[in-house]
């Protein structure tokens, strides 16, 4: 069994991140991400902050907005606004989850889509799904596994990949973006009848469900590629995915693990995405 070093590719697409932004410094142009955060949800807190430490080790600009839980829609609309017209912010991303009492659809949909660092407006997720050329954000995290398995130099093109979770963050751009590269793929989701029919079928295993250790190895084919997107803290503070670990790596061929697996590979993809912001928006101005 291998393991997909998420870390360490990660690490490696920093280093390119990090000489882009000097390139795009000397131009007179820094990016600029600005992060939303509202409320205290404390899983929140630890993201938002490692993703403003990132963004200035890596030369950007990072501006993290913390406002309060009891803060009403027009006054994130209008900080929102400030941003869709700041020239110094590249990307804007507004963290999930929301306090309740506010319409995160319509926020999403009100930010810029040429600043639209997370991929979430629906003009971006368009063009995913029709395989649109051009350049155009998309989701981190599938962003993240797909420069994963091409680093790894994993064929895609004919494989059967099987999704498990059908989220607007995960699953659904992952589909649109592994049937562009020619892979045959399968969504499995809560209403599915006998998941592990399908599931013991792939070649590719990729699983958010936000369920801790919920896929066993029961679930998986021998020598599959198994890819772990869930991340949650146990009473003890360990951190745990979606895939039961030390049950899977009996069977699986290649496995990511939780820490250092698809979740040091998203925040490296959001920055390269706010520096492919960046770089766009020069383009555009020409
Ligand atoms: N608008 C929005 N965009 C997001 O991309 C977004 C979001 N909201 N809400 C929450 C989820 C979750 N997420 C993670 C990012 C990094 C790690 C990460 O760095 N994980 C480290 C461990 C970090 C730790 O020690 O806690 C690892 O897996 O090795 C995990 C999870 C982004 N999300």
């Amino acid at each position: 069994m291998e393991i997909l070093n998420g870390k360490a590719v990660a690490k490696n697409l920093n280093e390119r991140t990090a000489k882009r932004v000097a390139t795009l410094k000397e131009r007179g142009i820094t990016p600029g991400i600005a992060v939303i955060y509202v409320g205290d949800d404390p899983a929140s807190a630890i993201y938002t902050r490692n993703k403003d430490k990132m963004a200035l080790r890596l030369g950007m600009n990072s501006q993290l907005m913390h406002l309060p839980a009891t803060a009403t829609q027009e006054e994130v609309m209008a900080v929102l606004q400030e941003y869709n017209q700041d020239p110094m912010i590249h990307g804007i991303l507004i963290q999930s989850p929301l306090p309740k009492h506010l319409d995160e659809h319509a926020l999403v949909q009100a930010i810029r889509p040429d600043k639209d660092v997370d991929g979430f407006h629906s003009m971006n997720v368009g063009r995913l799904y029709n395989n649109e050329p051009g350049n155009y954000p998309v989701s981190c995290t599938p962003r993240g596994i797909m420069t994963m398995l091409d680093h790894y130099g994993i064929e895609l093109a004919g494989k059967r990949v099987v999704i498990m979770g059908r989220s607007i963050l995960v699953g659904r751009p992952l589909q649109a973006l592994l049937i562009n590269r020619d892979a045959t793929v399968t969504m499995v989701h809560r209403h599915t009848k006998d998941p592990e029919a399908f599931t013991r079928q792939a070649d590719i295993l990729i699983v958010g469900i936000g369920q801790p250790q919920a896929v066993t190895s029961e679930l998986v084919k021998p020598g599959a590629i198994v890819i772990d997107v869930g991340i949650h803290r146990t009473e003890k503070g360990k951190l745990i995915g979606d895939v039961d670990y030390d049950s899977v790596k009996e069977v699986a061929g290649m496995l990511t693990p939780v820490p250092g697996g698809v979740g040091p590979m998203t925040i490296a993809s959001l920055m390269a995405q706010t520096v492919d912001l960046a770089e766009w928006s020069i383009r555009d101005d020409q």
